[in-house]
């Protein structure tokens, strides 16, 4: 089977499920054969996993019959990797996330940032496949170091998205164009201001690239990044990375809205990865809106956003809801009775952080927001690191997150438990389209 007999979403086509059943080698997308983690289970294990979770395993079985994406709910499903736009932006937010920001190392050249990438897109499509990175984990050859780490065989996919961005000091840092890439920067893709009250760690701060490696396990997502940074070595190093689990936004309306660590529904009123028109509005970017390699990608805000829980434990319930605007336990805005009531602005404190950051106090502009909690062991002084890692996608972002967190910075009643301590921003370009095809190729080519 070719490489372009892969379907759009990077399924193989044209075959049983018999087949598939008895053929543990899939293609990664190079023409290679690449080990399919699943089939190292063996029969018996998917059959256990078939009754148990069920649909993961239900996909592996029958994907070949069965071209219909996998449900957005799909436990241990896969979620295409070919399209528009990258997955992991308006695609079901997932569990668990695993960010890395990487730095270009000092002796890379463009000719091996551009081989990285390459190979960095083969990774990727095989590993959101639920298949093995290159010859696999331990069927290479014995006197070489294996391709894959190992740690997620015998995993289904779990509808693990890797989403990849480019930073402004990829295309110009202290003044050197290290890449050529200069010109191509995107006017959007700015060097973030300062907001009232950052205290930014440099540590936790900017980076050439990143990527978002999202899943419903947490051994899913770490096994893509670390086997992204393997790749990449001598090529790029890790500059900072952010672990997050339980989703503390919804980008599926019908879906019970997740709750932050302060314990508030966090995620009601999001942009819905089923609203097209929406996306649109505010997500994609446009033809002729900016340069071509971006059109149909998104700009990316990440804030590490620390909470002084401590502190927040301590507010009567009043007050923390007057901080929100909302009802803590049902989410409701204030004067209404139910989550997805239409909020009366005014009926809530002027201060409030919902009255601040809602479309009609902002001129009716909206970001997507797809964070994550975080805890990261203590500060050195008794307390938890803590917080949200905030994730916002927008088509423009001095449109979008800037202004909004310029209104939130100066009069938002929630400054006084939180303070943003890392911050980035990256262009993500649209998706890869097909097999053969790379990240950052219209950028590059
Ligand atoms: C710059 C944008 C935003 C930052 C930074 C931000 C931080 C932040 N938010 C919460 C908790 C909640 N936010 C909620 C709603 C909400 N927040 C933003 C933007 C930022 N939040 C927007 C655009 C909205 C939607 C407003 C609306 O249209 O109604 C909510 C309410 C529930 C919801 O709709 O999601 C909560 C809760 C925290 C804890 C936080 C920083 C730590
Ligand atoms: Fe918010």
């Amino acid at each position: 089977m070719d490489a372009e007999n892969e379907q759009q979403n990077g399924t193989p086509a044209g075959t049983d499920a018999t087949a598939t059943a008895a053929v543990a080698a899939e293609q990664d997308g190079s023409g290679r054969s690449a080990v399919s983690r699943r089939a190292v289970i063996g029969w018996a294990g998917a059959g256990v996993a078939l009754g148990a979770a069920g649909v993961g395993s239900v996909a592996a079985a029958t994907r070949q019959d069965d071209p219909a994406p996998a449900p957005a709910a799909a436990v241990g499903g896969d979620v295409p990797f070919y399209g528009d736009h990258q997955s992991g932006i308006s695609t079901p937010v997932q569990d668990r996330l695993h960010f890395a920001s990487f730095d270009v190392s000092a002796t890379a050249t463009r000719e091996s940032l551009v081989k990285m990438l390459k190979e960095w897109t083969k990774a990727a499509a095989a590993m959101t496949g639920g298949r093995e990175v290159g010859s696999g984990a331990a069927s290479g050859l014995p006197e070489a170091p294996p391709d894959d780490t190992g740690e997620a065989l015998g995993l289904p996919a779990s509808r693990l998205t890797l989403t990849i961005g480019f930073g402004p000091t990829l295309f110009e840092k202290d003044g050197v164009d290290r890449f050529g890439l200069k010109a191509r920067r995107p006017e959007a893709l700015i060097d973030l201001p300062k907001f009232k009250g950052d205290n930014l760690d440099p540590q936790r701060t900017g980076g050439d690239l990143c990527v978002q490696a999202c899943a419903d396990d947490p051994q899913v997502a770490v096994h893509a990044i670390r086997n992204l940074a393997r790749i990449g070595m001598g090529t790029v190093n890790i500059r900072w990375s952010q672990l997050g689990f339980g989703k503390t936004s919804s980008t599926t309306p019908d879906a019970q809205t997740p709750r932050n660590m302060m314990g508030f529904k966090d995620g009601t009123h999001n942009i819905a990865g089923t609203d097209t028109e929406k996306l649109g509005e505010h997500v994609w970017v446009a033809p002729g809106e900016g340069p071509d390699w971006m059109t149909g990608g998104s700009y990316l805000v990440a804030r590490r956003i620390r909470m002084h829980i401590e502190t927040w434990d301590r507010t009567p319930l009043k007050e923390q809801e007057d901080i929100f605007g909302r009802t803590k336990g049902e989410g409701a805005p204030y004067g209404k009775a139910k989550e997805h009531d239409t909020p009366d602005l005014k009926a809530m404190p002027e201060d409030s952080h919902v009255r601040l950051a809602h479309p009609d106090s902002n001129n009716g502009l909206m970001i997507l927001r797809r964070g994550f909690s975080f805890t990261d062991g203590t500060d050195g002084l008794g307390r938890l690191d803590a917080g949200l890692f905030f994730l916002a996608y927008q088509r423009d972002s001095r449109k979008a997150f800037v202004p909004l967190q310029q209104r939130l910075a100066a009069s938002d009643a929630l400054n006084e438990y939180i303070q943003h301590v890392g911050s980035a921003h990256f262009a993500c370009p649209p998706g890869v389209r097909k097999p053969g095809e790379w990240w950052g190729q219209a950028l590059f080519g």
